[in-house]
């Protein structure tokens, strides 16, 4: 997260840091008591290895009390994602069993009535990805406000150049933005996940590129089916 602060400690017991070999590679956050939801693109470069899911956590070296790391039963890629666009970034997490809810560790709801957030709509986004365009990471978790930007601006020629779709949501990006590292993390507007965070074309801080969300609401129906079929 570049320009924001230090997150209030465990205000956002939602979210979820995806680990490999105790190092966070990115964001995630609990839509279920199994269930993790994060991007599909941070299994690139995971060399086919299974992520573990921190939860309860604020800082993520230090010893806190509720903090929790749960192995991965299963990962799941949409059908649609792939390595050469943004589409259908999404990735589903099966814990290997049901977190335990606490105050520190909470389940957020996710928008499903599929309708654009309004512009200008100011929302938040949260992560342990680089706070500085030299890629320093933070020890703790970090939170930025950003406005929605409506999709013809984002898809502007100078921007997005008409690469975003109705499954896509775009935040202004200037000096206040997602960065390496936030990806998988949630978008979440009046107290609901909107959107998943989306590297796109990698850029922070940079207002030519807005940040890129993959809009939860339209996948609604495989999130619930992938939930369904491997309940028990
Ligand atoms: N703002 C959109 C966004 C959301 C999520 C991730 C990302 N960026 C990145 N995702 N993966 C990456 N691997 C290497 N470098 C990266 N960006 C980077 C790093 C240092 C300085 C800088 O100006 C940009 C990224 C960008």
């Amino acid at each position: 997260i570049l320009g924001g602060s230090e997150a209030k400690p465990h205000l956002k017991p939602y979210m979820a840091s995806l680990q490999l070999d105790g190092q966070h590679v990115c964001g995630g956050f609990l839509i279920a008591e199994q269930w993790v939801l994060s991007a599909a693109h941070c299994t690139e470069e995971t060399d086919g290895k299974v992520f573990q899911v921190l939860l309860g956590a604020h800082s993520l070296t230090e010893p806190e009390p509720h903090k929790r790391l749960y192995r991965v039963r299963a990962q799941i890629p949409h059908p649609g994602s792939n390595i050469h666009n943004n589409k259908d970034d999404l990735l589903l997490l099966q814990l290997e069993e049901k977190a335990e809810l606490n105050e520190h560790v909470r389940v957020l709801p996710f928008q499903r009535e599929d309708r654009d957030v309004a512009a200008d709509t100011v929302c938040e986004v949260a992560g342990w990805g680089t706070i500085s365009h030299s890629g320093r990471r933070p020890n703790v978790l970090y939170q930025v406000e950003r406005p929605v930007i409506s999709r013809d601006v984002c898809n502007h020629r100078t921007r997005h150049d008409h690469t975003i779709t109705e499954k896509m949501m775009c935040t202004d990006s200037r000096r206040k933005d997602t960065c390496k590292g936030d990806s998988g993390g949630p978008l979440v507007c009046n107290g609901v996940a909107e959107g998943v965070v989306t590297a796109g074309s990698r850029v922070c801080g940079n207002y030519k590129k807005p940040a890129i969300y993959t809009r939860i609401a339209p996948y609604m129906a495989w999130i619930d089916s992938v939930m369904a079929s491997a309940a028990g």
